[in-house]
């Protein structure tokens, strides 16, 4: 490992049997290796690859991580001498120096009216501990569809992940929040935000969804219209990452046009009883309870309903990995007591729609981390990827994209923090008034500008875009996840018209051209 020698020696190893290479200063032996290539043997013995240095084509080829896989760094066998290596990956936790690979407040030169120095000591622990303790398992559970393991929740439940993912409020009193960097009545969205930030950093889109969002948007409504016995109850189980709870409002019937919900709910003495159908219910495969939108006799009305007796669900296959828990859940006079009426009956449609500014904003976070993943990774690859002997950057057309693209994350990423610092300064009844307006056009920019950066990075990256492995790995799975944010939480459409028609309700009576 830490044998020198001159570029003369390694290049005498140049032939099957004996083949050693130079990537980054280091040399490899792949004599045997070469035969189990994934890229066929044959390549390694090209001019300017067998015997010499080969860093330009291995980054052309591959990413850096296939050097760190400890079956291929045993590999290496010294180094050249008088040579230092210059390629190094990201230390866990540590910030990225690829320029607009980190919003501003991050750059190191950079300054921000909204975030202060507890801001960036938490943004520090988030990402060491996302980076260290939830990437490793992201990776594999977005492959194999697997939920999220127990061990990994009860990790996040010690520092109160799934408690500050609800944002600020009273159900953090007490709570030791990250090992103690943020006091529960100093947690604002500022934090939240870094949270749905930093969790959406591994191009993972499934696993962000199977990091129990069903719980983020399925609990609230249990706060703030459960009775105080049902909160007693169920808060404390779900917070601390022992059950797993879901929303269950979108029926086939009925997406964004939440009024023609068709699940029943019939009185019997001191219970409902439920028959119907909810489709595409995020972490509803392994959900204990259903935070459940039902048609009453008087209008809407929701209900918390456990697992139990008439309930059973189904997985979904979607374009994102099953490790969201996307479920066809079926409720067959499902027995639910009364007592688990949440808020006034048939007043269904105020308890869904103040929960949906802030699954709403969540959402735009998440999505605006992972469109920045892409601008990084398309920055990095058309420096890197040499082509017509220049690298891809020299092409007016790439450049052109990789503009369009940061100009797009830096508009999305500003209107995000300029709303975040509005809800930090405003009641909840005072955001849901003056807000949805804005999070709806914002949520609709935000997942437009997404996929047509996701459009952009796959004609950078080419075929490589188009494969779930390998150099363009990100890219496929942004491509093909994006989507998901312009449906989630409301049809981006849907969203847009709800903004201007909001605007529109507030024109004042004086106002002519
Ligand atoms: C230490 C040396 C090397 C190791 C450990 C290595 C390993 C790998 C691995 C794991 C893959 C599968 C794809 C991936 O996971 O990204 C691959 C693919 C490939 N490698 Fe290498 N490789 C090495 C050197 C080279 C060199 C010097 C060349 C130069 C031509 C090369 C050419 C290729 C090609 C053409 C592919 C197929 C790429 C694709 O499908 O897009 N490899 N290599």
């Amino acid at each position: 490992m830490s044998k020198q020698f001159t570029f003369e020696q390694v290049a005498k190893h140049n032939k099957s049997g004996d083949l050693w290479i130079i990537v980054d200063s280091k040399v490899y032996d792949l004599s045997w290796f070469a035969d189990l290539h994934p890229g066929g043997p044959n390549v390694l013995f090209a001019e300017g690859v067998a015997g010499k240095d080969a860093t330009n084509v291995f980054f052309g080829l591959h990413r850096h991580e296939v050097l760190l896989r400890p079956q291929y760094k045993r590999l290496q066998i010294g180094r050249i001498i008088g040579e230092e290596e210059v390629i190094k990956p990201r230390e866990p936790g540590a910030l990225s120096k690829v320029p607009y690979a980190e919003p501003t407040w991050l750059s190191a030169g950079y300054f921000s009216p909204y975030y202060n120095d507890n801001h960036r000591q938490f943004q520090k622990a988030v990402r060491k501990f996302f980076e260290e303790e939830v990437q490793p398992e992201a990776i594999q559970c977005e492959e194999n569809g697997k939920k999220i393991s127990q061990e990994l929740v009860d990790k996040m439940s010690q520092l109160n992940v799934i408690a500050m993912r609800l944002g600020p409020g009273k159900h953090l009193k007490g709570r030791t929040l990250m090992n103690g960097i943020v006091k529960p009545e100093e947690f604002d969205y500022f934090h939240e935000l870094i949270l749905n930030t930093e969790l959406a950093r591994f191009g993972t889109r499934g696993f962000v969804d199977g990091m129990l969002n069903g719980a983020i948007i399925g609990l609230p409504p249990i706060w703030n219209y459960g009775s105080p016995e049902l909160q007693a109850r169920i808060i404390p189980e779900v917070l601390s990452g022992k059950k797993y709870m879901a929303l269950a409002i979108t029926e086939a019937f009925a997406g964004s046009d939440v009024g023609g919900l068709q699940t029943t709910a019939v009185r019997d003495g001191d219970y409902w009883v439920v028959t119907g159908t909810k489709k595409w219910i995020t972490n509803g495969t392994f959900a204990d309870y259903f935070t459940t939108g039902v048609k009453t006799d008087n209008g809407l009305t929701v209900l918390l309903i456990e697992r139990g007796p008439g309930v059973s669900t189904k997985p979904i296959k979607t374009a994102y990995s099953p490790t969201a828990g996307t479920a066809y859940v079926t409720f067959d006079k499902v027995r639910v007591p009364v007592s688990h009426t949440l808020g006034k009956v048939g007043n269904g449609l105020q308890v869904i729609l103040s929960n949906f500014n802030h699954e709403r904003w969540m959402v735009v976070g998440t999505s605006v981390s992972a469109q920045r993943v892409i601008v990084e990774e398309c920055l990095k690859w058309s420096n890197q990827r040499m082509v017509f002997g220049k690298p891809l950057s020299a092409q007016p057309v790439i450049r052109a994209k990789l503009g369009r693209m940061i100009q797009r994350v830096e508009a999305c990423q500003n209107w995000l923090e300029s709303v975040t610092f509005q809800m930090n300064n405003m009641s909840y009844n005072e955001m849901s008034s003056k807000l949805a307006g804005p999070i709806g056009l914002l949520k609709q920019f935000v997942s437009t500008a997404g996929r047509e950066t996701a459009e952009d990075a796959t004609q950078v990256f080419g075929g490589r875009a188009l494969t779930v492995t390998g150099m363009g790995k990100l890219i496929e799975n942004y491509h093909r996840t994006s989507g998901f944010d312009a449906i989630l939480a409301g049809a981006e459409d849907v969203l847009g018209d709800l903004g201007v028609r909001q605007a529109m309700k507030k024109m004042p009576a004086e106002a002519r051209l």
